[in-house]
């Protein structure tokens, strides 16, 4: 169906229905204020597939026009084929990899991404969980914790900002933000992105694994994509080598998990900083019970400040499409 004909199907006085698969987080804030403009159909916390989760809401998937959605949950082909009249999704995120965006083009769907001023918020945390593995702080407060009056230090020291070469994959936003406050710390920066960036002076390097045997850290910002999949494949890591760090804002994929569990259990690498994972929820059992590893959920964009901006900006963007101004995509770029 085109999507001028889908349109004409859009009845603005009702009260429309909105297929909600998350923020899970952030939805509460986002329906307190918009209660009064949507039936909520809340998939993210129903176990059922969606054609059984409509049947029971007692809705005609065909009456669905907008779905809002965050990482937590797939906007699949399954999903896409179920509601023919749909015409928008808007994730809350910047990585939009949960949405079949091949589907969405084929049947003209517009993909709206509104993280606010979230890249600054990922590139804070992307510092944070680098200090933390070189600094060993989690690994040192886990230490305190069990610290006794015959206790003694046996927790090995931690190693400096300062000097580092750091390597950034996908020199976007956020990769751009983590070099601005890496820089005034005396880290060298370089990367390495699909194109080299014009105006950007920061050395730049084609091969990744070039980048890795020139860098004391690997900051990964980059979308994940069929190209970007295990960029971070075990070659890297080794050229990485002992004293090498990675930190993962990106996507649990770019890198392949099982290989890096090795490099962190067999100390071929010195630590790594994750924020995201290859199979969320699920995280490898063996991570666990290092001290090289600092985890963190999925939460490098997630503050209580950046909340509010999120649900306005999701808010609007639903707003100028159900008044028939459809937004533009917009897309991470890496
Ligand atoms: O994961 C978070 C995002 O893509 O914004």
């Amino acid at each position: 169906m085109a999507m001028a004909e889908k349109h004409n199907h859009i009845d603005n006085k009702e009260i429309q229905p909105l297929l909600v698969f998350g923020p899970p987080l952030i939805f509460p804030t986002f329906e307190a204020r918009n209660f009064h403009k949507y039936r909520f159909l809340k998939a993210f916390s129903s176990q059922l597939p969606l054609h059984q989760f409509l049947t029971e809401q007692n809705v005609d998937p065909s009456s669905i026009q907008a779905i809002l959605c965050s990482p937590s949950q797939q906007v699949s082909t399954d999903v896409i084929q179920l509601l023919p009249s749909l015409c928008v999704i808007v994730t809350s995120s910047a990585g939009t990899d949960h949405i079949d965006l091949v589907e969405c083009s084929h049947h003209g769907i517009q993909v709206v991404s509104v993280p606010g001023d979230q890249a600054k918020d990922v590139a804070d945390m992307a510092v944070g969980l680098l200090i933390d593995v070189l600094w060993k702080i989690s690994a040192a407060d886990r230490h305190v914790r069990k610290w006794g009056p015959s206790m003694h230090r046996n927790l090995s020291f931690g190693s400096k900002l300062k000097g580092k070469r750091v390597g950034i994959v996908g020199l976007g936003k956020i990769g751009k933000e983590v070099a601005k406050r890496l820089e005034p710390f005396g880290c060298r920066i370089m990367y390495h992105s699909r194109n080299q960036k014009p105006f950007i002076s920061y050395p730049f390097y084609s091969k990744v694994v070039e980048l890795a045997g020139n860098s004391d850290v690997l900051v990964l910002c980059c979308p994940l994509n069929e190209q970007s999949r295990h960029l971070i494949n075990r070659e890297v890591m080794l050229a990485l080598g002992k004293d090498g760090a990675i930190v993962n804002v990106g996507r649990g994929a770019l890198i392949d998990e099982k290989e890096l569990v090795r490099c962190l259990m067999e100390d071929e690498i010195r630590g790594a900083g994750l924020d995201v994972f290859e199979n969320e929820p699920n995280v490898p059992n063996e991570l666990f019970p290092l001290d090289n590893v600092v985890l963190s959920p999925h939460a490098a964009s997630l503050t209580s400040d950046g909340f509010t901006e999120v649900c306005e900006l999701a808010a609007e963007a639903l707003e100028l499409f159900f008044s028939s101004k459809l937004p533009s995509i917009r897309l991470l770029d890496g």
